[in-house]
């Protein structure tokens, strides 16, 4: 509990530093500093992949309140470096709950810390941008500690995928009684459980392969659909998967991309990623179907992002479409025909989803895996589910419907 915990201490590389109490582990993290502002969820954020090297902040005042249990990890350990909360619950109350979340956390070894400024630390991160950062339990000098901070690593050129990728490949089949429709190799740089698992219910028999899978590796497997997944670390240092990428295109099969594999889809047809200020981490983000004008409440978890192909007008027009760039709905050229920008997020305009017009391959920078995350984007496999039976998109976009 937060008041039992050792005296700890949280710096960020801009000299910040908050004083609170210890929660889980003794010892030391260092990390990118993110927040996420999902109020429900934290057993899945803490278990996906694609928060490998930061340490998460959550937004929401309360955290550990219905406990840890065995059916909600997105994977089989927790990923986070570092863990910061307001307050830590005092019960886990819930008839699912196994065990306290500060009980997790100290058995797996993730040091976190309570601290009652995590709204101010937030602000200081919108205004500064994501930061290199560290807790730690043992260290009380500021300076000493600031100094260990500026030399650890940044999230910039980050290579992270194949740190949490599966050694081995492995098989998630369609659960009993749904028949097995299609095969899909799907490229782990960080899948979460509930990925394959969507795409099982829906008759797809998932080959999970490691994230250094060249693309003779994945067509080795005949694959209807190839999927790449969401991950950790900075895609521009993730070469192998986007050569990887580039064979799956050559060889025509279709593509679905989610999230790290929507930058590696933007990488291989030529488009740039960047890093966004602080990144889009929570349930609640707005995203705007561009070809219905349809708005869908998603989860998110991405600190990088796709740029918008340079010819592309980026002038803002009014009212309901403030946030959508014009030139988004223009397709544009690429090496593999033309592409259109089919998902901007309605806060800030940033790309969430991309899709070739003459090749069978899209993907979204959101999760329609929703784990944690509301609903509204789950038909995504479905759409996967389609491209692998026509070779077409079932939305407009599609490009007879230009
Ligand atoms: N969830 C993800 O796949 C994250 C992708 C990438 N690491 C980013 O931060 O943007």
């Amino acid at each position: 509990m937060s008041s039992t915990g050792p005296d700890t201490m949280l710096v960020l590389e801009d000299g910040t530093t908050l004083r609170g109490k210890g929660f889980g582990a003794y010892g030391e993290s260092f990390g990118e500093m993110v927040f996420n502002t999902g109020m429900t969820g934290y057993q899945e954020t803490l278990t996906d992949p694609s928060y490998c090297g930061q340490i998460v902040a959550m937004t929401a005042p309360h955290i550990g309140n219905t406990g840890i249990n065995d059916e909600d990890p997105e994977s089989h350990r927790i990923w986070v470096s570092g863990y910061v909360v307001r307050e830590p619950s005092r019960l886990a109350s819930s008839w699912r709950a196994q065990r306290s979340l500060e009980a997790e956390l100290k058995a797996q070894g993730i040091t976190g810390i309570s601290v009652p400024g995590t709204r101010a630390l937030t602000m200081r991160l919108r205004e500064h941008g994501a930061m290199r950062a560290a807790v730690s339990t043992v260290e009380n000098n500021p300076a000493r500690l600031l100094e260990r901070v500026l030399a650890s690593p940044g999230m910039t050129g980050a290579d992270l995928a194949r740190i949490v990728t599966t050694p081995h490949p492995y098989t998630v089949a369609p659960p009993s009684g749904v028949a097995t429709r299609y095969r899909v190799a799907a490229v782990d740089l960080g899948i979460k459980a509930a990925t394959p698992r969507n795409m099982a219910q829906r008759g797809m028999e998932v080959k999970v392969l490691p994230a250094t899978s060249t693309a003779r590796d994945i067509l080795a497997v005949s694959p209807d659909g190839v999927f790449f997944s969401n991950g950790p670390g900075d895609p521009a240092a993730a070469g192998y998967a986007v050569a990887a990428m580039r064979g799956v295109l050559d060889a025509g099969v279709p593509i679905f991309g989610i999230c790290f594999g929507s930058q590696i889809l933007s990488r291989a047809i030529g488009l740039d990623t960047y890093k966004l200020r602080y990144g889009h981490r929570g349930v609640n983000q707005p995203v705007m179907d561009l070809a219905t004008g349809r708005v869908y409440i998603t989860s998110h978890n991405h600190g990088f992002a796709a740029a918008l192909p340079p010819e592309a007008d980026t002038s803002r027009t009014g009212d309901a479409w403030a946030h959508v760039p014009p030139g988004a709905r223009k397709p544009f050229g690429t090496p593999y025909g033309e592409a259109a920008v089919t998902h901007v997020n309605l806060n800030d305009g940033v790309v969430e989803g991309i899709r070739l017009l003459d090749r069978p391959a899209f993907s979204v920078q959101y999760h329609p895996e929703a784990a944690p995350g509301p609903h509204d984007a789950v038909d995504l496999f479905d759409q996967f589910a389609a491209l692998m039976d026509t070779g077409l998109m079932a939305s407009a976009h599609g490009r007879g419907k230009k």
